[in-house]
């Protein structure tokens, strides 16, 4: 096995470590510059399984950071010399906003540094394996693939999903799949019923034709289905069929006796009785699959497949997605405990049969007992994006380039999904392992004999019920972790935090697709959620700038504060949107005299230079880029704002905010519209209120702004203000067509453009009144 350690730019391998007869460590090692870096060998362990390199460019960003440091510190000077000067309260207070608003800035920009230190790009090399570990040797995964609820998550997509892991390139007998479903929904269990058969055509056909995509839809979607013959087709009707039933089932509500074919499933749906709803009812386990027993029509195993639906009670609390995960921990403990664990949303297929192969490169070490890999995290990806990506869907600075930054120090964000989890990491950390209250739960228990047995189905339903986990350490110590809307981000932390590392793997082929939300109001709720979930760890306990810069080290510490005080960029965003363009109206300069416009300037395109650097650098495209700025400004006003709104709300006790599941049917015309690559507003939502707004007003002004120049100059004061209420116009244009230009059902609906221009000529008048005694130049 081998082990990668990096310094600077030379790269160590450690191709091997033994412990000889007297205990003692024995290390082999390759080392050398990582740019040029080759190894071969005959023997296994000169093979690597994984290997690394440092980007080229790092250095240069490094020296670009000092510059910039120094000039976010000269803007800093200038501000508070601004401040000392003040001579009155208003104008206190407007230098005060712009100087919180530029130090929140400076904070973001330090802590994305940290996502530049050392960023990696990993290869795997799976074709190595076989010289380290065999096939039958590997670790046993179990997949956790949740869903919520059947009208918002349709059930045929998380057939879909499952299919495509359960047709993975991996020992049959070593892979379970199990659904939570929190929706508790018969339809979601007919759904899998309607699957396991289609599943035993499905399987063999992946392993003869040797097809890549492994989710029927997206296989029979493609335009470049190769191979075609009379057995593509006879599968693409068994899937179309199945297909047809499933979603004439779900859109009837119910699953009638004449699609139920025996007395096993009848007996499966009498659960469903009067009272069951998805707050209230008991826990219902089903195995579907039984890789001992069931077998495909060329008499191959099958792996094996659960579903489960734990119980729920009104006066319980559940924990969204994070109780659903632990749930599946349990159970999956109790039939089948895998050593490594695979966590899958219900809309993220498989593009890749040879995912767990390339997690393996990266979290084997087959010389020691256990490695400290936490988990190995694919990169979110997604299908059916439009060509210029308007929504900033891809959140690329997320998911792949910080990612791949915080590689380098100890390992990205856990994100969700797409993520192998090594199941020993939800007891403890990786040299203090904590024991589970029951033995049968402990990672190193060994596996039941069989799944269906009746000792196994009582305990599991026991690990199950909603009050299993009350006076246990599940959710604070154990497994998945409680407290935050982002439970992904929080839990991957906090393992971090005992000790653990983790593994960024990101190749070129998407290991897991996803689906996007295709309209605004969608796309911000999700983020609002986001925001809430973030701002629970920021001001908790466990914040990343305090506990996590002691337990992790600082730049680690400053990677996780990124992004639990995301949304406090909301601050200086609106600060800007607002302040220059009404100050303008009112005809008030309110930038620092001594501040020369390069400044700004420099500071301004240094960091939107740098923005784009890594995207172009990350594959993406210039306008791709443009987009993704603009969402980041429509986020911060909107989704941010009313996040922090939401968190202020919840902490003081006034109202809850719980896991909106974002849906994920879309409607045709919908999906025409962002096609073409229109916003979708559509309907009156809140959200769209501050994005309307600040348009309204930057217009406004800009134009306002434009003509005092025309009649009486003064462009030296204007010019900052001018170019900000610029940037803003040329940002909202698709706001301006959506109220303005169009008429389709997606454009800004009338009544929440009316809301705003009363909010604009609000806040004008409100600004008229505190800034009309003001100096020209404050
Ligand atoms: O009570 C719940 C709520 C949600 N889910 C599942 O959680 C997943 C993610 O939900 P979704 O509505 O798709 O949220 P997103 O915001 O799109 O998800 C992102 O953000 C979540 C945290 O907010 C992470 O859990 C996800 O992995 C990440 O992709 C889905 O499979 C849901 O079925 C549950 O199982 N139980
Ligand atoms: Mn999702």
């Amino acid at each position: 096995m081998c082990y990668v350690h990096l310094k600077d730019d030379n790269i160590e391998i450690v191709l091997a470590t033994l412990t000889n007869m007297n205990g003692a460590r024995e290390v082999t090692r390759y080392t050398g510059r990582a740019t040029s870096m080759r190894v071969s060998g005959e023997n296994n362990i000169s093979t690597p399984l994984h290997t690394l390199e440092t980007l080229s460019y790092t250095r240069l960003n490094h020296v670009f950071s000092l510059v910039y440091t120094c000039a976010i510190l000269a803007l800093i000077y200038e501000h508070i010399l601004a401040i000392l000067h003040t001579t009155s309260l208003v104008s206190f207070l407007i230098h005060f906003s712009l100087l919180l608003s530029d130090i929140i800035f400076s904070f973001m920009w330090v802590t994305t540094q940290c996502f530049r230190l050392r960023p990696l790009k990993r290869k795997t090399h799976p074709e190595n394996l076989p010289s380290v570990v065999q096939d039958k040797d590997y670790p046993a995964l179990d997949v956790f693939i949740c869903t919520a609820d059947p009208y918002k998550e349709p059930p045929i997509n998380v057939v879909n999903t499952a299919l495509s892991v359960m047709a993975y390139d991996y020992p049959t007998d070593k892979v379970s799949v199990y659904v939570s479903d929190d929706g508790g929904s018969a339809l979601t269990l007919f759904a899998f019923m309607e699957a396991t058969k289609f599943a035993s055509h499905w399987l063999p056909f992946c392993r003869e034709k040797n097809i890549m995509e492994r989710c029927p839809e997206a296989y029979f979607g493609s335009d470049h289905v190769h191979n075609w013959c009379s057995e593509t087709e006879k599968i693409k009707i068994m899937y179309e069929n199945m297909k047809d039933k499933v979603e004439s089932v779900v859109e009837r509500g119910h699953v009638g006796d004449e699609h139920i074919t025996s007395e096993h499933e009848s007996q499966a749906f009498k659960k469903w009785t009067t009272g069951f709803t998805r707050q209230q009812h008991p826990t219902v386990i089903q195995v579907l699959l039984e890789s001992e027993k069931d077998k495909d029509t060329t008499g191959h195993g099958m792996p094996n497949l659960v579903y489960l639906s734990r119980e729920k009670s009104r006066t319980s609390p559940h924990y969204f997605k994070a109780g659903a995960l632990n749930a599946l921990l349990r159970v999956s403990a109790t039939m089948t405990n895998a050593p490594l664990v695979l966590t899958q949303d219900c809309d993220m297929y498989s593009n890749d049969p040879r995912t767990p192969l390339n997690a393996l490169c990266c979290i084997l070490d087959p010389t020691k007992a256990s490695s400290d890999v936490a988990y190995v995290q694919f990169p979110q990806r997604y299908y059916g994006i439009n060509k210029n990506d308007i929504y900033g869907s891809e959140i690329k600075r997320l998911f792949k380039i910080n990612a791949a930054g915080m590689d380098g120090l100890s390992g990205p964000n856990y994100v969700g999904t797409g993520c192998f989890f090594q199941r020993r990491a939800f007891f403890g950390g990786p040299s203090s392992q904590i024991s589970a209250e029951i033995p049968e739960l402990n990672p190193n228990h060994v596996r039941a004999k069989s799944i269906q047995s009746e000792t196994v189905i009582k305990v599991a339903h026991r690990v199950a019920s909603c009050n299993y986990e009350n006076g246990t350490k599940w959710g604070s110590k154990m497994g998945f972790r409680y407290g935050s809307l982002v439970e992904d981000y929080y839990t991957g932390f906090r393992l971090q935090g005992e000790g653990w590392r983790s593994v960024f793997c990101d190749p070129d082929r998407a290991a897991f697709l996803g689906d996007v939300p295709i309209n605004l109001n969608d796309v911000l709720s999700q983020v609002r959620r986001w925001a809430v979930g973030l701002l629970e760890v920021a001001f908790s306990k466990y914040s990343p700038i305090t506990f996590g810069a002691k337990s992790i080290g600082l730049p680690m510490g400053f990677c996780y504060s990124h992004y639990a005080f995301w949304p406090i960029w909301s601050i200086p965003i609106a600060i800007y949107a607002f302040l220059p363009s009404l100050a303008l109206l009112n005809r008030v300069y309110i930038f620092p005299k001594v501040s020369s416009p390069w400044l700004y300037m420099f500071l301004f395109l240094g960091a939107y230079g740098q923005d784009l650097q890594d995207f172009i650098l990350a594959g993406s495209t210039f306008k791709k880029w443009y987009n993704d700025q603009r969402m980041w400004m429509i986020r911060g006003v909107s989704s941010h704002s009313f996040g922090l709104v939401d968190f202020l709300l919840k902490s003081l006790g006034i109202s809850a905010f719980g896991f909106n599941v974002t849906n994920k049917v879309v409607d045709d015309d919908q999906r025409k519209r962002y096609e073409q690559g229109l916003f979708e507003f559509g309907i009156a939502s809140p959200l769209f209120i501050p994005l309307a707004t600040i348009a309204i007003i930057n217009l406004i002004a800009f134009v306002v702004g434009i003509a005092q120049i025309l009649k009486q100059g003064h462009f030296d004061e204007m010019f900052i203000h001018l170019g900000i209420s610029g940037f803003v116009v040329a940002n909202s244009w698709p706001i301006y067509e959506a109220m303005v230009l169009r008429v389709d059902k997606g454009r800004m609906p009338p009544k929440v453009t009316l809301i705003s221009i009363c909010f604009a000529w609000a806040l004008y008048i409100i600004s008229f009144i505190i800034l009309r005694n003001l100096d020209i130049d404050i």
